[in-house]
């Protein structure tokens, strides 16, 4: 899989890329992730100007739609395959499980990184991308939002995490949507705080019943609406992918 990133600053991006399993994916040509300046399509070149003053009035400083529209295309063309098209904005899709798995079926994501006041809205009217949001709270930019989509999706990559790591019993993934058991390791004992009998104990069976009573505790406590019975669906926005 390829990302590509488009951003005012791609440097935030890079003690990210170093970290081991995503540079690990890197190495082993797992996936590709290639940042571009959106700076770099600037028409006024000494001031490399991107931005300017919403129209109407109002706060802070709106990316252009000619810079934006130009990087997004040259980007797109430089490449075979084309890109799916995603936009971080507070107002989007909200990022889930079920939404990082249908991006992993992707071969090229295109991660649009506003910051101000974001997009000019023909930037969205011509490039029709999909919107996604991180969560219900603000950021400063859609770097951050960028980088929790990457690692979301790498991690479900074919051959990144190793057997023993597999994502497929992670809370949420595939339809799982139980919140996972308490787990710990060496040593048995610390501060008087001791490991549960049962998982010393070397009976499989309690121990699988054990977990699976522990994270349903867990779960009706903290998120009872994990539960079947309580699941709504996660509305997609008019432009999303089915
Ligand atoms: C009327 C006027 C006073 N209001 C002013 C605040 N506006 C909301 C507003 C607030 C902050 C930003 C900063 N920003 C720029 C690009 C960008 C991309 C993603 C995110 C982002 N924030 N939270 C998430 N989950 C995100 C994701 N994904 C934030 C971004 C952009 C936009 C709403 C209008």
């Amino acid at each position: 899989m390829r990302f590509d990133v488009v951003t005012l600053f791609p440097a935030i991006f890079d003690g990210y890329l170093t970290q081991s399993l995503l540079d690990k994916a890197i190495v082993r040509g797992l996936v590709e992730i290639q940042r571009h300046n959106l700076r770099d399509w600037a028409e006024d070149t000494p001031h490399r100007k991107v931005d300017d003053r919403p129209f109407g009035g109002g706060p802070g400083m709106l990316l252009q739609v000619e810079p934006t529209v130009t990087c997004v295309r040259d980007v797109d063309a430089m490449c075979d395959v084309p890109a799916r098209k995603i936009l971080l904005t507070p107002q989007g899709r909200r990022l889930d499980q079920r939404l990082a798995e249908d991006l992993a079926t992707s071969d090229r994501i295109m991660l649009m990184c506003g910051r101000y006041e974001g997009f000019d809205q023909r930037v969205l009217d011509i490039l029709q991308p999909e919107e996604i949001s991180i969560g219900d709270f603000v950021l400063n930019g859609g770097e951050v939002a960028a980088m929790t989509i990457i690692d979301a999706v790498v991690r479900l990559l074919p051959g990144v995490l190793g057997d023993e790591q597999s994502s497929l019993d992670d809370s949420f993934s595939r339809g799982n949507r139980m919140l996972e058991f308490p787990q710990y390791t060496r040593p048995r004992e610390f501060e008087g705080h001791t490991v549960p009998d049962v998982l010393l104990s070397g009976d499989h069976a309690a121990i699988a019943k054990w977990r699976a009573e522990q994270s349903r505790v867990k779960t009706i406590d903290r998120r009872r609406d994990l539960l079947p019975e309580n699941s709504k669906p996660n509305h997609e926005h008019p432009n999303q992918r089915s």
